[in-house]
């Protein structure tokens, strides 16, 4: 169960902007289950280092989060008898531990990637197998539980070369846990882990708890904002929300570092869908937005060119880059556009990421004619040009937990010559570690 204190429950910072924590009917449930986002516990028990207001998760680094014991507690909540214990060692020999018998419970100190075994110790039927994986340290033995993981197997992607058992033994189900815990389940003995709400709770994902925003953070980052990046010629176009362009923000040196890294990366733009019963998002491609994509990953944002510009976006926005999602570049053609959206919507607030809370835009090339950015609810409309930025918010000062919807946008059809561009996402809570873990993808 939860020893510190934090929230059990994703959305707890929506409910708490929405006055449950004071509430009489749902002060109780908060109190229990939303303590961090109604500001319940003292500060030195929660992950994030408040004054520098960085979620840095402690343990975001999967090789330490080896290392680091754990507490796991199994409840027998069958109605058969007893059952044992046991855990299985690297070389595969099982070393009994206990019995557990109905009603009761049995903890064991461990290390993340261990695996140990249930089994009926009448019949000596295997139970279940599982892994240890940090964060997710209790477990309730109880028959839909058990009727979820049943059919579990390994099902890798068609034009997947690996081979689930091997990367298992190579222990890439906890550096890699987003993938492996969705397409090869069985040989991580990480069944449980396929559903959404096993899976991907802040509380589980041990990513820390703190919003990097609190009501007013926002209005506060943009008083004086003009003069102090006038480096940038930064200039508000538009308070309330707030959208601000930079002139010369890229170099053409980090432009070309970004594009030389996603080259040969582009795909058809696609949307993510509702996450299916075994985890995963599958994509969707839509006449909404008819570009192409390519994200900038790991390799990528370390080469000199994206990791300046991720550094100067972090120190500009003051958010920290664990909050970040990958940049995307996108590549539109002749006639190609991306029609009216939202960079967010409000069902975010269940991802463990929580919302997008700005998107920074950078314009890669000069265009022709045509593909501008568009804001039709502000009448704004954004020329592309090679160099500059553009930074607008998805949610409000005041709540951001909530969508500001004044900020919905097109990419009006490119009508002569080419457009390159890119987004960068940043999140109200660290996304790195639900990335890792896949669960960032809608839910619903
Ligand atoms: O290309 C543009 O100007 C905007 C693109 C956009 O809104 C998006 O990719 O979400
Ligand atoms: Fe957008």
């Amino acid at each position: 169960g939860p020893s510190t204190c934090g929230d059990t429950h994703n959305r707890c910072l929506q409910w708490a902007h929405e006055g449950k924590c004071t509430n009489a009917g749902d002060k109780k449930y908060m109190r229990q289950n939303c303590a961090a986002s109604c500001e319940f516990c003292a500060i030195e028990d929660q992950v994030c280092d408040a004054e520098s207001k960085t979620c840095m998760a402690e343990s975001s680094n999967p090789i330490r989060q080896v290392d680091k014991p754990m507490t796991f507690t199994w409840w027998h909540k069958l109605e058969s008898g007893p059952m044992t214990v046991e855990w299985i060692s690297p070389s595969d020999e099982a070393v009994l531990l206990g019995t557990l018998e109905p009603g009761s419970s049995h903890v064991v100190n461990t290390f993340p990637d261990h695996v140990f075994r249930l089994r009926d110790a009448g019949t000596e039927r295997v139970i279940l197998t599982i892994r240890m994986f940090p964060g997710h340290d209790s477990m309730l033995v109880e028959q839909p539980f058990l009727d979820m993981i049943a059919d579990c197997e390994d099902r890798p992607a068609e034009n997947w070369s690996g081979s689930c058992a091997a990367q298992a033994e190579q222990g890439e189900c906890l550096r890699n846990p987003g993938f492996m815990t969705v397409f090869c389940s069985a040989s991580c003995h990480a069944c449980h882990l396929r559903a959404r709400e096993q899976r991907c709770t802040r509380q589980n994902l041990d990513m820390g708890q703190r919003p990097i925003l609190q009501p007013g953070d926002m209005d506060a980052l943009f008083e004086g904002f003009e003069s102090r990046w006038s480096e940038y010629n930064a200039t508000v176009l538009h308070r309330s929300p707030w959208i601000v362009t930079f002139d010369n923000f890229l170099k053409d040196d980090e432009i070309e570092g970004l594009l030389g890294q996603v080259e040969g990366k582009y795909e058809r733009s696609s949307d993510l869908g509702v996450a299916d019963k075994f985890g995963d998002n599958a994509k969707i491609i839509s006449d909404v937005r008819t570009s192409n994509t390519a994200w900038c990953t790991a390799d990528c944002e370390t080469t000199p060119g994206p990791a300046a510009i991720l550094e100067r976006i972090v120190k500009i926005i003051n958010v920290p880059l664990t909050n970040f999602e990958s940049i995307q570049v996108l590549r539109y053609q002749t006639d190609e556009y991306y029609k009216q959206h939202h960079d967010g919507s409000d069902g975010d607030n269940d991802l463990p990421g929580g919302p997008r809370i700005y998107t920074f835009f950078l314009y890669l090339s000069d265009v022709e004619e045509g593909g501008e950015t568009f804001f039709p609810k502000l009448n704004l409309t954004m020329k592309p040009r090679k160099g500059s930025a553009l930074l607008w918010p998805s949610v409000l000062s005041d709540r951001p937990s909530s969508m500001d919807s004044l900020t919905s946008h097109a990419a009006l059809p490119v009508t002569k010559g080419l457009k390159l561009a890119a987004n960068t996402w940043v999140h109200l809570f660290n996304n790195r570690v639900p990335n890792r873990w896949g669960c960032t993808g809608p839910i619903r």
